[in-house]
C-alpha cells in the first residue's frame, strides 16, 4: 500500500521569519494520516534543516546543480543540500522547464545526482493547455517520463516520486478534475509496470495544480493519487494543514 504524501512547494515566497512561524505550526499539528514534505526556497533550507531534525516532516529543495561541485556560480550540489538536512529535490518543475529552459536531458541528469545521494527526487510532468487540447497530454508526459523508464534501474525507483502538474492547472484556480488527474496518473503507473509491476505498484504519483482544502480529499480519493504538489495553498499552515487532514 501506497502512503501519501503532501508536499508543500514555496516557490519563490516565504521570509525567514515566515519560514520558521510556517514549520512550528505543521509541526505542532504532528499530522499521521500522510506524509509530509517542504519545499522553502535555497536560503531557508539550513535552518529548516535544524527545526526538523528528527520530526517526521521532510525537507526538500525545489532545485539542485547537476555538477558536484566546482565553478558554477550560483548553483547549489546535491551533497550541499544533504549536508543541510534536505532528503528530497524537485526536478523538472513546469517553472523550471519553461522558464530555465530545463530539458528532459537536465532532469534526468539531477535525478541521478539525487539518486546516487540516496535522496529521494521528485520528478514533476505535465502538459500545457494546448498540448491536452490537440489530444497530446499523454504522449508528452510519456515523452517526459521516458529517458528515467529507460535509464533507471528497477531499484532506484524506490527513491523516485513522480509529481503530475499539469501547466494549465498551475497557480491557476483551475484544478484537473478527479477523473482527469485519474485518467494520467493511471497512464504514468502503465508506462511504471513497463520496469516492473513492482515500481508500478509502489511508486507515488503525486497530484498537482492548485490543489487546497477544498478540493483534495475528491482528488485523494482516486485510486492511482497518492497526495499532492501543493503550492499557494502550502503557504498559509491552515490550509496545507486543511490538505493534510483530507487524508481519512
Ligand atoms: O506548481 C505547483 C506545485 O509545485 C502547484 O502550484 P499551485 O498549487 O499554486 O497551483
Amino acid at each position: 500500500m501506497r502512503r501519501l504524501l503532501v508536499a508543500g512547494n514555496w516557490k519563490m515566497n516565504a521570509s525567514s521569519s515566515m519560514a520558521e512561524a510556517l514549520l512550528s505550526d505543521i509541526l505542532t499539528a504532528d499530522i499521521q494520516s500522510c506524509d509530509v514534505a517542504v519545499f522553502p526556497p535555497f536560503p531557508y533550507l539550513a535552518a529548516a534543516g535544524v527545526r526538523l531534525s528528527n520530526a517526521a516532516v521532510q525537507l526538500g529543495a525545489q532545485n539542485c546543480a547537476t555538477a558536484d561541485s566546482g565553478a558554477y556560480t550560483g548553483e547549489v550540489s546535491v551533497a550541499m543540500l544533504q549536508d543541510v538536512g534536505c532528503q528530497l529535490v524537485l526536478v523538472g518543475h513546469s517553472e523550471r522547464r519553461a522558464l530555465f529552459h530545463e530539458t528532459d536531458a537536465v532532469v534526468l541528469a539531477k535525478t541521478e545526482k539525487i539518486l546516487a545521494q540516496d535522496m529521494t527526487a521528485v520528478v514533476c510532468v505535465g502538459e500545457t493547455l494546448e498540448q491536452r487540447q490537440s489530444g497530446n497530454a499523454e504522449l508528452i508526459v510519456k515523452q517526459q517520463l521516458s529517458a528515467l523508464l529507460h535509464q533507471l534501474k528497477e531499484a532506484q525507483w524506490s527513491q523516485v516520486v513522480i509529481a503530475y502538474e499539469p501547466v494549465w492547472a498551475i497557480g491557476t484556480g483551475e484544478t484537473a478534475t478527479p477523473e482527469q488527474a485519474q485518467q494520467m496518473h493511471a497512464f504514468i503507473r502503465s508506462l511504471l509496470a513497463g520496469v516492473s509491476q513492482k515500481v508500478a505498484d509502489e511508486t507515488r504519483v503525486l497530484y498537482g495544480g492548485s490543489v487546497k482544502a477544498a478540493n483534495a480529499a475528491e482528488l485523494f480519493a482516486q485510486p492511482d493519487i497518492d497526495g499532492g504538489l501543493v503550492g499557494g495553498a502550502s503557504l498559509t499552515a491552515e490550509e496545507f494543514l486543511g490538505i493534510c487532514r483530507s487524508i481519512g
